[in-house]
């Protein structure tokens, strides 16, 4: 087998992550004696290059704020490295952090609760200026009105406090005050996921419009793959703690190696107008997440898995390049060569690891509906598997239907930036 090179790329990387670990102890009885660890994080290595977006997808308790975090200094991780612009930063106290924390910087999911309700913007927006130990140029009132303007809020607003701003308006408010010191890199930890969905476009474009402008470089984390494939350059799936997928993102979409990126992806809407209405095929993975106390051996992912083998069950797939840039943890990987080709014995679990259904969008199948007698399902048809395809393409095309929704709000580059929710009702 061979392995392709990596896309070269002549500059150093911003952000350098090597081997991360973040194990929650869990601790019992009266001496507090560690009886187990939430393996949040296990093991993480990737690079953020500068000017990028590097995405970081995934379902809910995978790790992916615990990543956030650690590479945010916000939380010590129990194993492996990060390097900030060639700097090993793993274990730097707060005292030496001080420094870099104005280069990185974090933008949190919850508009309400990460800001001080009895402070003003101003306040808010100033204060890293003042933990800092840095005046300004032209004076921090002028600075920090200027930061308001730019992220669509008005000057006015800075002696204004967090409960007089609609959510939307808060994230403006979180943003100022995270790019308020022209960090180079910056985190965001679901940015648009606590706002309402007419809302999100509008932030996800400001994000877009300030990376231009202040040649920011994001690390933006979401479980909403719409939201990240509008945003990203590189996108990083994650599974149970592990990254099993790491592609540029027209490579993700159009080519998914890893067999979760691919079951992911087919539950994402087409977000085409000319393909709506087209059926498509939408893999349902059965089954929870497994619990990250006790993942399962081999590939984290083999028990939910259709094309999991022995090997799986017992042999974690390295993270590895089967394509130029695109990296891919898998033995039986998709849109690619086999890695054990000689192992084809598919485990029991992966007979009945996923539902595959058809789906159409709902415009299609009203007009189905209405051009057809109601279909009966032939006799021979087993009853469970009846009610099983039944609600099985019932929930997925109400799916779909749903999710499109959000895709042609969050894809519409067009809107214009938030007059509406951004300024009228609090101008007076
Ligand atoms: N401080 C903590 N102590 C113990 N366990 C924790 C702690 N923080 C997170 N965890 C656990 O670590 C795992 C990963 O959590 P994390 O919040 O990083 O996931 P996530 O992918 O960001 O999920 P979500 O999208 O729901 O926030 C979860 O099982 C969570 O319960």
């Amino acid at each position: 087998m061979t392995i392709p090179a990596q896309k070269e790329s002549s500059v150093e990387p911003l952000l350098k992550v090597d081997g991360l670990v973040k194990h929650f102890p869990i601790k019992k009885g009266l001496l507090q004696r560690q009886v187990a660890a939430v393996q949040a994080v296990d093991g993480l290595s990737f690079d953020v290059r500068p000017g990028e977006t590097l995405g970081v997808v995934g379902e809910s308790g995978c790790g992916k704020s615990t990543m956030g975090r650690l590479i945010t200094r916000l939380l010590e991780p129990t194993a492996g490295r990060v390097e900030f612009e060639g700097t090993d930063i793993t274990h730097l106290n707060t005292g030496k952090m001080r420094p870099l924390r104005r280069d990185v910087q974090m933008i949190f999911q919850d508009p309400y609760s990460s800001l001080n309700p009895r402070h003003t913007i101003g306040t808010i927006v100033g204060a890293p200026f003042k933990l800092q130990g840095v005046k300004p140029e032209g004076g921090l009132r002028k600075t920090v009105q200027e930061m308001l303007e730019r992220v669509g809020l008005s000057p006015e607003h800075y002696n204004r406090y967090p409960h007089e701003f609609s959510g939307g308006q808060r994230q403006r408010i979180g943003i100022a005050r995270a790019l308020a010191l022209r960090p180079k890199l910056v985190v965001a930890d679901e940015p648009v996921s606590a706002l309402d969905v007419s809302i999100q476009a509008q932030v996800v474009n400001l994000l877009d419009d300030l990376q231009d402008e202040l040649g920011l470089t994001y690390v933006i984390i979401a479980h909403d793959l719409s939201v990240i494939r509008h945003v990203s350059d590189r996108i990083a799936v994650m599974y149970l703690g592990k990254i099993v997928e790491l592609a540029d993102r027209n490579d993700l979409y159009s080519t998914p190696m890893h067999p979760y990126t691919k079951a992911l992806l087919s539950a994402v809407p087409v977000p085409d107008p000319k393909r709506r209405g087209a059926k498509s095929e939408r893999i349902l993975l059965r089954g929870d997440v497994p619990s990250p106390i006790d993942p399962p051996t081999g590939c984290r992912f083999h028990t939910r898995c259709w094309k999991a083998t022995e090997i799986c069950a017992k042999t974690e797939p390295p993270l590895i390049a089967l394509a130029t840039g695109h990296q891919v943890a898998c033995h039986h990987p998709e849109n690619a060569e086999d890695q054990q080709p000689g192992d084809t014995k598919l485990l029991q679990v992966a007979k009945e690891a996923i539902d595959v259904v058809s789906v159409v969008s709902k415009a299609e199948e009203t007009a189905e509906e209405a051009a057809a007698p109601k279909k009966t399902v032939g006799k021979d048809t087993p009853k469970a598997a009846k009610s099983a395809s039944k609600g099985a393409s019932k929930s997925a095309s109400k799916g779909v239907s749903k999710a499109s929704k959000g895709v042609s709000k969050a894809a519409s580059e067009d809107t214009p930036q938030a007059e509406s929710e951004g300024q009228a009702s609090n101008d007076s």
